[in-house]
């Protein structure tokens, strides 16, 4: 088995498996992992991905140039769409015991909570800074430019709750990252990161800091 990423560095690729075969992921930090883990439907085997991908609009140079923007605003403005994401994650989180989804600050709270209720699990929200009233634990991460924080209330989780955490879009992974920690430092169990989009060189199924995370499309580069 393969080195695993740390928060400081890059996810790390892991070979994937579904239906009996091995999927090749990219290794984005030059060093394969032989972990063997299932990975999302492939888009062939599941047209909601496709529709998935072609709903979510692609801003070229936002918020800043260079910047190409995966838009989910466009994703929940079909609602049929918006419940083919949220079915495929329920389909796949569904009796796997989990007590908690921690969803991330803002937009892992447009799906995080609508997944909870699904799979009876209790929603846990991770905010940015000084937005929580209560006594919190504070997990600071780094950015393309700058740094952010994440925080959670103290008692929002268990020791050893089985938990799920979910987000829009995994790009360098650092949010993730910052997410299992605060999690992990409270006792949790964290069991997978599901995120709808993610990078291309990170698609599929890939691990960060030990825990896997579950994509369902990968980032479009161009403007449809
Ligand atoms: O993998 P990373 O490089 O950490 O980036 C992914 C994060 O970036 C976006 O949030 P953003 O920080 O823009 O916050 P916002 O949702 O509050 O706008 C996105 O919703 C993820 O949370
Ligand atoms: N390309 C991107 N689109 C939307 N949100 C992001 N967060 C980080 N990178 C992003």
């Amino acid at each position: 088995m393969g080195e695993e990423a740390n928060c400081n560095t890059v996810m790390e690729a892991t070979k994937a498996k579904e239906n009996g075969h091995a999927v090749a992921v990219p290794d984005v930090k030059g060093k394969a992992d032989d972990t063997v883990v299932a990975v999302a439907p492939a888009a062939e085997a599941d047209p909601r991905l496709q529709g998935i991908s072609d709903a979510i609009r692609v801003v070229p140079h936002f918020p800043k140039p260079g910047i190409m923007f995966n838009d989910i605003t466009t994703l929940l403005l079909r609602p049929g769409v918006f419940k083919d994401a949220l079915d495929i994650f329920v389909e796949r989180y569904r009796g796997m015991a989990i007590a908690a989804v921690a969803g991330i600050e803002a937009r892992g709270f447009i799906f995080g909570p609508a997944i909870a209720l699904a799979i009876g699990a209790k929603f846990i929200p991770l905010r940015k800074p000084k937005k929580l009233p209560g006594e919190v634990i504070s997990e600071t991460y780094v950015l393309e430019y700058g740094t952010d924080c994440l925080e959670m209330h103290v008692g929002a989780v268990e020791p050893d709750e089985r938990v799920l955490i979910v987000d829009d879009l995994v790009a360098t992974g650092g949010t993730l990252c910052a997410a299992i920690n605060l999690l992990e430092r409270a006792g949790a169990d964290v069991v997978e990161c599901a995120c709808l989009i993610g990078l291309p060189k990170f698609k599929d199924f890939y691990k960060l800091n030990g825990k896997p995370v579950y994509v369902l499309v990968e980032s479009r580069e161009y403007e449809k």
